[in-house]
């Protein structure tokens, strides 16, 4: 028996010919009540269209791609629907939980937790590559063709994810990903937590270690801003950047001058990576 998820809508609004839309459901992944958003291109009400999963990053819910990023016209152009999961569980009230902006409550890091007391909701890995792919495939006209991309912290999850699930996404893109958290402060007080003391246990959820045990051969693209805040202590491209070389993995590194982490820099490159991503996506 099929089981149909209930979705209910919370918003709606007409934008460049398709639609965004809002959803509130209950998630048996994470174990509370989760928004997400989808873009819909005008395509979509008369044919299935591919899917580009965008990944946010600390602090974010499904907004802040949906209203900052300026996604929304070039993805009506090339016929693709784009969903924001939030970042993390919600509604729940675990100590500690609200008290800072890199950890708990916005700040999932895209890992199944297996510590006590996260691991009952904090599941963001599971939800994103399974429940709520699932969720949108029975209610909304999608092919199957999915891409995935993401902001810092969603920039890891979008590697992480694309490395770890080699042939699912067609392609996979980041702007200043985390490439390397296990050697982080951002990524080693969050996987501390969730995944416990032994960070042999943490080294599934790095993309510079994933790429160094050869997990898949998928061309990685990534944009960084040089003048980025966050980029010496916590994003390191240049990590990135060896390991690929010396393991022979496919990747564009393109270090944008004068730009930070904002969305601001998002929305300069975003037709970009829309316009990657729609190459491998209408690809037959
Ligand atoms: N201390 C800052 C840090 C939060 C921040 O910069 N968040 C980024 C993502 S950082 C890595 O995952 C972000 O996307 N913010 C949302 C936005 O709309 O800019 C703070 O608390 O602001």
């Amino acid at each position: 028996m099929t089981m149909t998820e209930n979705l209910e809508p919370v918003s709606s609004n007409k934008s460049f010919g398709g639609w965004h839309k809002r959803y509130r459901h209950r998630s048996r992944a994470l174990d509370c009540e989760m928004e997400f958003a989808i873009y819909l291109p005008p395509q979509a009400e008369t044919e299935r269209v591919p899917l580009l999963w965008w990944l946010s990053g600390l602090t974010c819910t499904d907004e802040n791609f949906m209203q900052k990023a300026g996604a929304h016209r070039v993805a009506a152009e090339l016929g693709i629907a784009i969903v924001c999961p939030d970042t993390s569980p919600r509604g729940t009230d675990l100590p500690g939980e609200h008290d800072s902006y890199d950890f708990g409550s916005g700040a999932g890091f895209y890992v199944n937790a297996t510590q006590e007391p996260w691991k009952q909701h904090y599941r963001m890995y599971d939800y994103v590559a399974e429940e709520l792919p699932s969720v949108v495939r029975q209610h909304f006209p999608v092919n199957g063709r999915e891409a995935i991309s993401g902001h810092s912290m969603g920039g890891h999850g979008a590697l992480t994810l694309a490395l770890r699930r080699p042939g699912h996404y067609r392609s996979v893109s980041a702007f200043s990903p985390i490439v390397n958290p296990t050697q982080c402060p951002w990524g080693r007080k969050a996987f501390r937590e969730y995944l416990g003391d032994d960070p042999g246990s943490w080294t599934q959820y790095d993309a510079c270690e994933l790429v160094a045990k050869g997990a898949s051969s998928q061309h990685l693209f990534i944009d960084q801003g040089e003048a980025d805040q966050f980029l010496e202590e916590q994003l390191k491209p240049e990590r990135l950047e060896a390991v690929c070389e010396e393991h022979d993995h496919p990747l564009t590194l393109r270090r944008q001058p004068g730009y930070d982490h904002s969305y601001f820099f998002i929305a300069t490159f975003i037709e970009d990576h829309l316009r990657y991503h729609a190459e491998h996506l209408h690809k037959r």
